[in-house]
């Protein structure tokens, strides 16, 4: 008994003790290990912070992305933030950035991308957050024929059909009352990612509740709420239970998709069958259950939200714009494409349309530019020491390029960084940077049988071409921002789908514009109230409202 009481004594101190040793060293040991790394970036220009807890307030108190872009006109192309236990240089500088993001040697950071893994049950590596080479060279090579022009024009017919439920869904819908366009095309772009990856109809468009929209837009609400990472200690708080809970409603959907598609041959344009058919080069081995469902979750969310948000996006500026609107209508009219009183069912859109209209190509680009949907950007690991837009920047510092500050930056971009404006793409040469990033597919042929390119592009006025006083400008806003417009990143790691997110976006925009006239809804406070409420989770989104817009008819039905 007498020696059962001090052992027992040790145990209960140490019971108590423990945890918060280990809390101690979970908030101490970061701090203490991104010493060294602050002294060697002291050179580098940054905000002023708490030497504990560096800038985390200020980004908690205001949008992330708005913040950054603050930052940058203030503090220029490269500089540095501090966060509770690590340390981040922001770049902006059009080179540098093409150095980071074009060399493979410099590997997606671990810990920003760790979270994203959670979107399964299995938190497994899937292609955007595995920071190695090799795994990620052997997906992306399987999966690159399916993003494939001829594949791309296979699928063209059922993004039509699609997007001709939408306009069905808009002219029930009415013009009187308002309606969140953001989720509108969220239920489209649900649809596609159904069909094109999974070769099934997910009906987001054409039933009133989608249970796979409502799984996938819960699990992504929940874990931007999950981001801290003692949750997984903290089990019985509501937002980690929401997240267990919507993290395994998406599980099933993802595990029946996959299942009914071992049991059917799916249709050639299939995306997944290229991951069902895998075979590692390094290993000879099939994709684990593990990894095919990682794979297919990533494929998913990295698809349908943010080529939505592109869509809304560029709607907002198109309907708050009456001269881009009206350019956009006489081009489309132009192609036979626009809905009259003479024509109120105009032709359906064609393949070779996409490339021909020149100005509403355009005006996607410039919505990317200024509402990129992955405005956070892209977040890489310095691998050696090295120079990064005229500073020494030692090996291990994370590096955070968000597209939202570069593509505002007025360091590129000029004075009028913060204006939409379409036709600086439009320099006589032709479209700018982003020119060979486009699907090469609609550009490639005037297939449709339509004409309409030769029609758009002998009309001036509906082609959008700039007004000859306007050329030096828009010829010196191509060349300064010929590498600042990555709304889809760059180098071995950027966006594998931007093809299909491009091809949608053409599409969508073509046929809604055609149909419809938009306006935003009063409340929204015209787009700089929507700017200003928009918010960088995972993705740029409009805020808690949505985007309320008004679709009216240009025919009366
Ligand atoms: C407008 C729509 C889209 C935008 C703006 C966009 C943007 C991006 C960006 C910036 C990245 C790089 C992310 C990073 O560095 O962390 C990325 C990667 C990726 N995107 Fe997209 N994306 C879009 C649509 C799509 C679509 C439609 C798909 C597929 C259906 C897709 C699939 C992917 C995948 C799989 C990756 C990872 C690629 C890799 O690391 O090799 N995206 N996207």
């Amino acid at each position: 008994m007498e020696t059962a009481l001090p052992a027992m004594l040790v145990f209960v101190v140490v019971a108590a003790v423990a945890p918060l040793v280990y809390l101690l060293h979970q908030m101490l040991w970061p701090f203490l290990s991104c010493l060294p790394l602050r002294r060697k970036l002291r050179q580098v220009p940054g905000p002023p912070g708490h030497f504990l807890l560096g800038h985390i307030f200020d980004l908690i108190a205001n949008p992330v992305h708005q913040q950054l872009a603050k930052w940058t006109e203030e503090y220029g192309p490269i500089y540095k933030i501090g966060l509770p236990g690590a340390m981040a240089v922001i770049l902006t500088e059009p080179e540098a950035v093409a150095t980071v993001i074009k060399v493979e040697r410099y590997d997606k950071s671990a810990m920003t991308y760790k979270f994203m893994e959670k979107i399964t049950r299995d938190t497994h590596p899937n292609i955007v957050t595995v920071p190695t080479a090799s795994y990620h060279r052997a997906i992306r090579k399987a999966v690159t024929p399916a993003f494939s022009t001829a594949n791309l024009r296979r699928f063209f017919p059922e993004l039509v059909v699609l997007t001709e439920r939408l306009v069905q869904q808009l002219l029930t819908h009415g013009s009187f009352a308002s309606l969140d366009m953001d989720l509108a095309a969220q239920r489209l772009t649900v649809d596609v990612i159904g069909r094109f990856a999974f070769d099934r109809d997910f009906n987001a468009l054409s039933s009133g509740r989608s249970e796979a929209l409502e799984a996938v837009g819960k699990l992504m609400v929940s874990l931007q709420r999950d981001h801290n990472p003692l949750n997984r200690w903290f089990w019985w708080r509501k937002e980690t239970r929401e997240f267990w809970a919507d993290r395994v409603r998406f599980d099933a959907i993802v595990r029946r998709a996959l299942e009914d598609l071992r049991e059917r041959p799916p249709a050639p344009h299939c995306l997944l069958s290229h991951l069902l058919s895998f075979t590692d080069p390094n290993t000879g081995k099939a994709l684990s259950g593990k990894a095919l469902r990682a794979e297919t979750a990533t494929f998913w969310i990295a698809g349908f939200e943010t080529t939505a948000h592109a869509i809304a996006w560029a709607l907002m500026f198109i309907a708050s714009d009456e001269q881009v609107e009206a350019r956009i209508a006489a081009e489309l009219d132009a192609c036979g494409l626009l809905a009259t009183p003479a024509r109120p069912e105009p032709r359906p859109v064609a393949w070779g349309d996409l490339g021909a209209l020149r100005f509403l190509n355009a005006v996607i680009q410039e919505a990317l530019r200024l509402m990129p949907p992955a405005g956070g950007g892209t977040v890489r690991t310095v691998p050696r020491d090295t120079k990064l837009a005229g500073y020494d920047v030692p090996a291990g510092t994370v590096v955070w390029i968000p597209f939202y500050a570069l593509q505002r930056s007025k360091g590129v971009w000029g004075p009028d960084a913060n204006e939409f404006r379409p036709d600086r793409w439009l320099a006589p040469q032709g479209l700018g940077p982003a020119q060979d990033q486009a699907p090469q597919g609609p550009n490639d042929d005037n297939g449709g049988g339509s004409g309409c390119g030769g029609a758009a592009s002998s009309n001036g006025a509906a082609a959008g071409a700039a007004a000859p006083e306007e050329d030096e400008v828009v010829k010196a806003a191509a060349t300064a921002s010929a590498r600042g417009w990555i709304p889809f990143s760059e180098g071995p790691r950027n966006c594998v789908g931007q093809s299909l997110a491009l091809l949608e976006l053409r599409t969508v925009l073509a046929v809604l514009c055609g149909r419809f006239r938009f306006q935003l809804a009063d409340e929204m406070g015209g787009v700089e109230g929507v700017v200003a409420a928009s918010r960088q989770e995972t993705t740029l989104k409009p805020g808690e409202k949505g985007l309320l817009m008004h679709a009216i008819p240009r025919v009366a039905t």
